[in-house]
């Protein structure tokens, strides 16, 4: 089967046909249906057609694998953010506080593994998502005062709202940080990312990261073919991969 399909002759497709048929014959990308396609596809419903290719769109960035996808764990701390000015590497959290779910972050299409970093130079459940997803790229960054060169002028870029036109997977191999991210209702979610941590923010998501109390944070970088690190600063709204983003947002929206 291409992937993405190039078109998919809605008429006699029901949701359950879907997923059955997902099952049996795709299996690796029956949770991906399941997340993606809980709404009855009927005639009537044009819009469908348009959001099934959307799906495809955020799943092929996203990537589906049922390896993977077994080492998913809900253990992240993520919530809403105050509004606050005081030092962005302070938790701004609400009070009381407003934890936000993986399934959400999972509906914006922001992925997320736990990973033994102790072994991350030999470790094969990093290799099989690196396979599965085709990250051919990795290097590392230290983030730290004393080793990455114009520190202070990256974490102003790190911090400065941006998207970029290819998906940004990071894995946290020591120390700390937070990811900050866009939701439909433009509201700021906090993603507290640790040792073993690992993410990937879709292409076209708004987002920005910054230290945390810790001042330390080393991360693998990974990418598909050769890395591009551009970021488009906000306002980025014209650009293609953004309006690509929003579209497979809109696809949840009439779940
Ligand atoms: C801990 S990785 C540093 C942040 C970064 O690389 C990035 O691109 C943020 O958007
Ligand atoms: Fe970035
Ligand atoms: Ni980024």
């Amino acid at each position: 089967m291409d992937w993405p399909p190039q078109s998919v002759d809605l008429n006699p497709i029901e949701p359950i046909w879907v997923r059955s048929f997902t099952r049996a014959v795709i299996p690796q990308y029956s949770w991906a249906f399941s997340l993606n396609f809980p709404f009855p596809i009927q005639k009537s419903r044009p819009e469908a057609t348009f959001c099934i290719q959307a799906s495809f769109t955020l799943l092929s960035h996203v990537g589906c694998s049922n390896v993977t996808y077994l080492h998913r764990q809900s253990a992240m701390d993520t919530w809403y953010m105050d509004d606050s000015d005081e030092d962005q590497r302070l938790p701004h959290k609400l009070d009381p506080n407003q934890p936000v779910p993986l399934e959400d972050l999972e509906k914006i299409g922001v992925f997320y593994w736990r990973l033994n970093a102790d072994i991350y130079e030999n470790d094969p459940q990093l290799e099989n998502i690196r396979k599965d997803r085709g990250y051919s790229f990795m290097d590392i960054i230290t983030v730290h005062k004393d080793k990455l060169p114009n520190y202070e002028e990256k974490l102003k870029m790190f911090y400065e709202e941006h998207l970029h036109l290819d998906e940004e997977i990071r894995y946290i191999l020591d120390g700390s940080g937070y990811f900050d991210v866009r939701n439909k209702d433009d509201r700021w979610i906090r993603i507290a990312m640790s040792k073993g941590d690992m993410i990937t923010l879709p292409a076209g998501i708004y987002h920005r990261f910054t230290m945390d109390e810790t001042n330390y944070a080393k991360a693998m970088r990974l990418f598909v073919g050769e890395p591009v690190w551009k970021a488009y600063n906000r306002p980025a709204d014209d650009l293609e991969i953004r309006q690509k983003y929003l579209n497979s947002l809109k696809c949840a929206s009439v779940m």
